[in-house]
């Protein structure tokens, strides 16, 4: 059987928006007649190759704007790469990520299941998780209310308590360590500990070096869409540092 939960096969990813302009440049452009196309692309991830093992805790490191997001997003499926390939060995994958997947005008009740027939669960399944996702996540009885209403310390909560106790086979992580209040903090990380510990695939983004030292085995280091590193999070983390602190004497 194949050990790889996940290959990612020569992506390339880009963004296309449309470049704003202040009023002396629309003049210029007026005046000058130039047809010049705002539209401007930004390649966010470049030919990026890995695999990734099953069972594996693997964290995601770059500087801001590197492509982190992205690519997490590519692997949740949530972007089609403009190339390349991503190929997915499990059954479920879900993305944990900051206010995302939810329905503002529904119910966090109602969103529980919404995020749970998403990720390919039954009704059933989620009816049996339903009591310990509410209970985890400590919101009391603004679980029956629209999550419009929630704080964003709320959503988060709820979101983590949901891809937690869902437990799909990939768990994308992007940027929710240590959020909430110190006591969640100490719960979701005992919490993600646990479930590192279950022989799931856990991918994360974070910009806390102590917290992905602590809970990955391995790092891909990422820089301007090009994959700059992939090894032993000890390692990786030496040359990143390094690297960081050559920036900062520049
Ligand atoms: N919606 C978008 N439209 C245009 N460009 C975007 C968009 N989202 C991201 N980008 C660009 O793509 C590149 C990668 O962004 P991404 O958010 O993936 O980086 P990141 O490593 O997660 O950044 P950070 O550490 O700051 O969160 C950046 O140059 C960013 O400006």
């Amino acid at each position: 059987m194949n050990n790889l939960a996940i290959e990612v096969k020569n992506i390339n990813v880009k963004y296309k928006f449309v470049k704003s302009m202040n009023i002396k440049q629309e003049l210029i452009k007026m005046i000058k007649r130039k047809k010049e196309t705002r539209t401007k692309e930004v390649w966010a991830l470049k030919n990026l190759s890995f695999s990734i093992k099953r069972g594996s805790n693997v964290g995601i490191i770059g500087s801001n704007g590197s492509g982190k997001t992205t690519l997490l997003k590519t692997i949740a499926s949530i972007f089609q790469p403009d190339s390349g390939e991503i190929c997915v060995h499990e059954n479920s994958i879900s993305l944990l990520t900051l206010g995302a997947g939810f329905q503002p005008e529904l119910s966090g009740y109602e969103n529980i299941y919404l995020n749970g027939l998403i990720l390919g669960f039954t009704k059933e399944q989620i009816d049996a998780k339903r009591e310990e996702i509410i209970e985890f996540s400590g919101i009391g009885d603004f679980i029956y209310s629209p999550i419009r209403t929630y704080s964003s310390g709320m959503k988060t909560r709820l979101a983590f308590s949901i891809a937690c106790h869902i437990e799909p086979d990939i768990l994308l992580i992007d940027e929710v360590l240590g959020v909430g209040d110190e006591s969640f903090r100490q719960k979701s990380n005992e919490k993600l500990k646990e479930l590192i510990d279950h022989d799931r695939t856990v991918i994360m983004v974070s910009h806390s070096l102590p917290a992905l030292q602590e809970l990955c085995d391995e790092l891909i280091w990422i820089e301007k869409g090009v994959l700059k590193e992939y090894g032993d999070t000890e390692t990786v983390l030496n040359h990143y540092k390094e690297y960081m602190n050559n920036l900062r004497r520049k």
